[in-house]
């Protein structure tokens, strides 16, 4: 019943008609002699599924929230490739123009997406209200057959990986300036504090990179992508398709043990905020004597109050020495192992907007995308430690690493052992079907 439990009480009326559905589906193959006696009602009701379902999509065409297939044909010259954005792992997305003039991005999500199609209705209804300046407005969705499309507000920049890890553009990072990152920072932490903590229904994103900020024509950040874990909340094949953990953005208690919370996102949050800072991607570190990750050489040069070192060369004649060090600060604050101390997004929110006058020092990060070790103590209060995590919970992780160390301690750098971190994350997602509880129930830490 937990898919009840996080319905708004208050909603579009299609909501509501959610718990007789799923009540009609039990109801749909009567057998036996007793399905014999209940055929006549079964069959009524059946009738009277069918017309609900008809309300369901009048109703989602009132709100202009549903769009047509042929409209979306229409828009993307029948999905040419001319029109094609790129792929990512849901599938490809298109460039269209609506009847109204509007500019689109129509991301089609094949069979991917929820079993259902009232299930994806009901959550793309939901996710067309989320409104924010700094993530990018859903303006509806279509389904046809089998597909599911997403219509999503067209962004004219490029996403904010192209430009700054761009090797061959030398000129397009040096355009991305102190001031702009720095504002690109803010700007995507608001986006996500208001995902977090201020839609009308709790979002955890799941998926923050470089890649999903997109950058409009005066370079304002917004967030793509938000609907995902929602769309796919028990499904994290997703993530092991694209080897989960090298991409090095996601938190290790999230890589290894399918734990998500809006703590997992802030992590991701703090390795966007070093990103920005060196100009280097996490997952494409090139491991040095003294540090095999990007997050332990920041933290390395923090503690030695040597932060200015992990400058992008490209920032030098733009960067504020002051609030660069701020900035290192607060993403190392994110990316701390132990999820329980890394802040709440309205922290970092307030401390990167106004000069904060003292701020607690960061532990060593965690690593994303390796094996790493769990400390987990017993209520004998021996120490065990296990690097499996199938049975370790997730306030093991937190309590048992607030010592400033080894509770997540690496083992393996980042980038060194791909297998190892697949098999990993397909032991988490078992762990994380067998316990449904996970998504729905961390969003509202
Ligand atoms: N609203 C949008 N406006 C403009 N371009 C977009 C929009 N949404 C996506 N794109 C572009 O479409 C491409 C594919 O995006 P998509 O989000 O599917 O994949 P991705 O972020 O590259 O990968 P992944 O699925 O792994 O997150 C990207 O190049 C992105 O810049």
């Amino acid at each position: 019943m937990l898919w009840f439990s996080w319905l708004p009480p208050f909603g579009p009326p299609l909501l509501r008609f959610i718990p007789c559905l799923r009540l009609s589906r039990l109801m749909s193959k009567p057998k036996g002699f007793f399905g014999k006696l209940i055929k006549p009602f079964v069959s009524r009701h059946n009738r009277e599924l069918r017309k609900e379902e008809e309300d369901l999509e009048a109703i989602a065409a009132k709100e202009t929230k549903v769009f047509s297939y042929e409209a979306l044909v229409t828009a993307t010259r029948n999905f040419s490739s001319k029109h094609k954005l790129g792929e990512g792992g849901f599938g490809p997305v298109y460039k269209g123009q609506l009847e109204d003039g509007r500019l689109v991005a129509v991301k089609s999500l094949g069979r991917w997406s929820l079993q259902g199609g009232n299930e994806f209705i009901n959550e793309a209804v939901l996710l067309s209200r989320v409104q924010h300046k700094n993530v990018v407005t859903l303006y509806g969705y279509c389904t046809h057959a089998e597909d599911k499309l997403l219509v999503y507000e067209y962004v004219h920049n490029e996403s904010l990986d192209k430009i700054l890890f761009s090797r061959e553009d030398k000129e397009a990072a040096m355009m991305l300036d102190w001031k702009k990152r720095y504002d690109v920072m803010i700007g995507v932490a608001r986006g996500m504090q208001y995902l977090h903590e201020d839609a009308h229904t709790p979002i955890i994103h799941r998926d923050i990179k470089a890649s999903n900020i997109l950058l409009d024509e005066r370079w304002c950040p917004k967030i793509a992508d938000f609907g995902m874990a929602r769309l796919f909340p028990e499904n994290l094949s997703h993530v092991s398709t694209r080897v989960a953990g090298t991409n090095g953005y996601m938190a290790p208690e999230y890589a290894m043990h399918g734990y998500l919370s809006t703590k997992a996102d802030i992590f991701s949050f703090g390795v966007l905020i070093i990103e920005l800072i060196t100009g280097q991607k996490n997952s494409a570190f090139a491991a040095r004597s003294d540090a095999s990750t990007l997050l332990e050489w920041a933290w390395r040069l923090h503690k030695k109050k040597q932060t200015m070192e992990m400058l992008d060369p490209a920032l030098r004649s733009t960067a504020d020495a002051e609030q660069v060090i701020l900035c290192a600060h607060v993403g190392l604050l994110c990316t701390q192992a132990d999820p329980k101390v890394r802040p709440e997004m309205r922290r970092v929110v307030v401390i990167l907007s106004k000069k904060p006058s003292a701020l607690e020092e960061p532990i060593r990060p965690g690593v994303p995308g390796s094996r790493y070790r769990i400390r987990a103590l017993g209520s004998t209060g021996k120490t065990s430690t296990s690097s499996s995590g199938a049975s370790t919970s997730a306030s093991n992780i937190a309590s048992s690493s607030n010592g400033n160390n080894n509770a997540a301690t690496a083992s393996l750098p980042a980038t060194s052992n791909i297998s190892t971190t697949t098999t990993n994350v397909s032991s988490a997602t078992a762990i994380h079907r067998s316990k449904p509880l996970p998504y729905k129930h961390y969003h509202t830490t």
